[in-house]
C-alpha cells in the first residue's frame, strides 16, 4: 500500500510519522511546495526506522507529483494554519487555492485515490477536493470527527479518573464552534455516561471540545498536531487494512439525516472503498436543531467558495 500526505508541516509529518511507525502503508511520499523540506522529514522518518523497527518507506519531494504515482490514499494538509484571534474560516481564501492545485496534481497521478482532507476549514475544503476530482463522495472525506471525538474522550477520560480508551462517543456537524457532542451516544466503559457525569459537568466538557481547537492555537501561537497528524493517520490505517471502522467523518451527505447540499461529520463505516456506508443516528429535536445550525453554518462559508 503506497500513501502520499501533502503538506510536510506539522500536521503532514506528524501524519506520516505515524503512517511509517505503525507500519500502515509500504511506502509512504511526503510532498511539500518547501524546497527541501519533505526530503528532509522523509530522510529524518526513515533514519528512525531501525531505532523504533519500522520498514515503511518514506520518501520525500519538493512539488514532484511523479513520486506520488499509484497512491491508494492521499491525505491533503497543505495550507496555512490559524492564529490567535483568527476563526478556521479566515483560512478559506488562502487554502481554497491550495487544495484545488493540489487535488487537480495528485489525480493526475493517483486515479484512484482515496482522498483526505485535512487543510481548514475541513468541510469546505473536502466539498473544494470532491469538485477539483469530481471522485465519488465516498473517496473524498475530510478528518475531524476523530479528532474533535478525541478532545471529547480525554477530556472526559481526565474528569472522570479512567483510561481514555475506555470512552466512547460519537459527536456530528461541521469542524467549528457549531460542532455536535452526542452525550446520548457516550458511554464509558459501556456506561452512559449522564449516569457518571453531572450535567452541568458535561456541558462544561463540551463546550471545551467545542472550542478545543482554539484553546490549543492560544497555548502554541498555531494550530495542534499531534492528535490531528494521528487522527488523519487512523483513517488512512481503516481504509488500507480494510477495518470497518466506526468513525465520524466530514462527507457530503446526500439524503442522510434529511440534508443533501452539505458536507458535514456524520458517523460512517470506513473501509477499502473509503466511506462503506453513512450511519443514520435516529436524532432527537434538539440533536436535530444542533445540526441544522451547523450545517447553516458550513453552508454560508461553502457560499464563499461558490462566489
Ligand atoms: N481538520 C482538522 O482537524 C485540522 C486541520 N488543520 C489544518 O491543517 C493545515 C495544516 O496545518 P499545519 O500542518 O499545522 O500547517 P504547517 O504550516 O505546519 O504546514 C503546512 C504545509 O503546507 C505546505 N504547503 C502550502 N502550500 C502548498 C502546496 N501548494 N503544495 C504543497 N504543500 C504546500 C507548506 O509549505 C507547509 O509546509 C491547516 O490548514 C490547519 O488549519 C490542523 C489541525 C487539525
Ligand atoms: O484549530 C485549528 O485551527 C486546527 C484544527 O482544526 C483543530 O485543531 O481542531
Amino acid at each position: 500500500m503506497k500513501v502520499t500526505v501533502v503538506g510536510a508541516g506539522n500536521v503532514g509529518a506528524t501524519c506520516a510519522d505515524v503512517l511509517a511507525y505503525r507500519e500502515i502503508a509500504n511506502e509512504v511520499v511526503l510532498l511539500d511546495i518547501k524546497e527541501g523540506v519533505a526530503e528532509g522529514k522523509a530522510l529524518d522518518i526513515w533514519q528512525k526506522a531501525p531505532i523504533n523497527l519500522y520498514d515503511t518507506r518514506t520518501i520525500g519531494s519538493t512539488n514532484d507529483y511523479e513520486k506520488t504515482a499509484g497512491s491508494d490514499v492521499v491525505v491533503i494538509t497543505s495550507g496555512l494554519p490559524r492564529k490567535p484571534g483568527m476563526s478556521r474560516d479566515d483560512l478559506i481564501s488562502t487554502n481554497a487555492g491550495i487544495v484545488k492545485t493540489v487535488t487537480e496534481n495528485v489525480i493526475k497521478h493517483s486515479p484512484e485515490a482515496i482522498l483526505i482532507i485535512v487543510s481548514n476549514p475541513l468541510d469546505v475544503m473536502t466539498y473544494q477536493a470532491h469538485i477539483s476530482s469530481k471522485f465519488p463522495r465516498t473517496r473524498v472525506i475530510g478528518m475531524a470527527g476523530i479528532l474533535d471525538t478525541a478532545r471529547y474522550r480525554a477530556f472526559l477520560a481526565e474528569e472522570l479518573n479512567v483510561s481514555p480508551k475506555d470512552i466512547q462517543a460519537v459527536l456530528m456537524g461541521g469542524h467549528g464552534d457549531t460542532m455536535v457532542p452526542l452525550p446520548r451516544y457516550t458511554t464509558v466503559g459501556g456506561i452512559p455516561v449522564t449516569e457518571l457525569v453531572d450535567a452541568e459537568k458535561l456541558e462544561a466538557i463540551i463546550e471545551r471540545t467545542k472550542f478545543g481547537g482554539g484553546e490549543l492555537v492560544k497555548l502554541m501561537g498555531t494550530s495542534a498536531w499531534y492528535a490531528p497528524g494521528s487522527a488523519a493517520a487512523q483513517m488512512v490505517e481503516a481504509i488500507v487494512r480494510d477495518q470497518r471502522r466506526v468513525f465520524p467523518v466530514c462527507i457530503k451527505l446526500e439524503g442522510e439525516y434529511g440534508i443533501d447540499d452539505c458536507y458535514l461529520g456524520v458517523p460512517v463505516i470506513l473501509g477499502k472503498n473509503g466511506v462503506e456506508k453513512v450511519i443514520e443516528l435516529d436524532l432527537d429535536k434538539d440533536e436535530k436543531e444542533l445540526l441544522a445550525t451547523s450545517r447553516k453554518h458550513v453552508l454560508e462559508v461553502m457560499a464563499v467558495l461558490d462566489k
